[in-house]
């Protein structure tokens, strides 16, 4: 089913919750849809400064056009909401989903839109979602898109995911504007094991690049990295089709392919051997070690991911990686 472009009805309230790169820039991309946006941010810091037009510390250099409505008062934030943003990291989104559940409107969708697996449980965000705020509604908003890019206004297309296909197409439609194009999609899982795997694969480009291996490397590291998310995502059912698109392929074609990714600047700080402490978000260091433990606990073959996580824990070096991985036993090339 095909959502209804750009026809259908603006003028929902929206909160978004979470003031950093993305909450703001999807604050800014849905006020352009024509909603009217509210915004919790937990520091009055970034409250003050998003009144003033800008986000320094999350969105350096963007002006922010006038409307947003920020607020450090989650209840404020929430009132009479047709639909909720969650824009927390993954680590952070079940004390936020905590916070926000009292005063969560019963009933309104609730679109996830960080990307990464809970490290301690394992869980995906839906089911944290679900848990938390079993009455609302999931849904899932992945795909290519910096947030930098969205908040310039800069032509992106992303992917909006529920189970439920209408309200899928319902969102996507509400959410699409001149320059952000949202398909829509019922494989909730699939979108989010895509978003949440492609961030691992982007730490590993950057170290690859970091540690100058070579732009072979760097293609061979990222088709095969390909095929441990398809081995993982059929794990957790969900459809190859899905990762082929956006919030997989898509996604790693951005992340892996550019310093602009939190990740990839992660990484490729790592293969240069700088230092890590201070660096901006890289959702992929907790989601390696979890994804790691996953593929051992299903027995599914993912000896990038292991690597990663073992590079990032200190038990291995790169070059000790790239060791054991060359040299591992050879096999069809098909053999996903
Ligand atoms: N940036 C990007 O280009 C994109 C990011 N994403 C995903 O979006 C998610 C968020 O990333 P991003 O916005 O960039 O991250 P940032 O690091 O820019 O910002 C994180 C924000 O979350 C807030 N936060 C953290 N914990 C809580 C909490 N418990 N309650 C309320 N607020 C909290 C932080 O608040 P405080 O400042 O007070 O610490 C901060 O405002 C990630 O999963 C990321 O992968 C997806 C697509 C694009
Ligand atoms: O997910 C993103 C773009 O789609 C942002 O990637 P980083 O978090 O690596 O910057």
């Amino acid at each position: 089913m095909t959502g209804s472009g750009h026809k259908a009805p603006s003028g929902w309230r929206i909160a978004v919750l979470g003031g950093g790169a993305w909450g703001t820039a999807l604050a800014l991309a849905m006020l352009r849809a024509g909603h009217f946006v509210r915004l919790y941010a937990r520091d009055p810091e970034t409250v003050a400064a998003i009144d003033r037009g800008e986000n320094p510390r999350y969105l350096p250099g963007i002006a922010l056009q006038a409307g947003i409505v920020a607020t450090s008062d989650i209840e404020a934030a929430l009132d009479g909401a047709d639909c909720v943003l969650a824009v927390a990291p993954a680590q952070s989104l079940r004390a936020m989903l905590a916070t926000a559940k009292t005063h969560m409107p019963k009933g309104v969708p609730l679109v996830l839109c960080a990307k990464g697996i809970e490290r301690d449980t394992g869980a995906l965000l839906s089911a944290i979602a679900r848990e938390i705020l079993p009455e609302n509604p999931v849904a899932a908003l992945s795909g290519p898109s910096f947030a930098t890019d969205v908040a310039r206004g800069l032509p992106t297309a992303v992917v909006v995911a529920a189970r439920d296909e209408d309200l899928a197409a319902d969102l996507a439609a509400r959410f699409s504007a001149q320059n952000l194009r949202c398909y829509s999609s019922d494989d909730l899982i699939g979108v989010e094991i895509g978003g949440a795997l492609k961030n691992v694969f982007a730490i590993a480009a950057g170290a690859v690049t970091g540690a100058a291996l070579g732009a072979s490397a760097q293609a061979a590291m990222v088709t095969r990295g390909f095929v441990e998310l398809r081995r993982i995502g059929a794990a957790f059912g969900a459809r190859p089709e899905t990762l082929m698109g956006l919030s997989g392929l898509g996604d790693l074609l951005l992340t892996c392919s550019s310093a602009q990714s939190r990740n990839f600047a992660y990484g490729l700080a790592l293969g240069q051997g700088k230092p890590l402490a201070g660096l901006p978000l890289a959702e992929g260091v907790p989601t390696a070690a979890i994804a790691a433990r996953i593929a051992a606990e299903r027995k599914i073959d993912a000896p990038i991911i292991t690597a990663v996580a073992a590079i990032l824990d200190g038990t291995i070096t790169i070059r000790q990686a790239v060791a054991a991985l060359m040299t591992r036993p050879l096999k069809t090339e098909t053999d996903v």
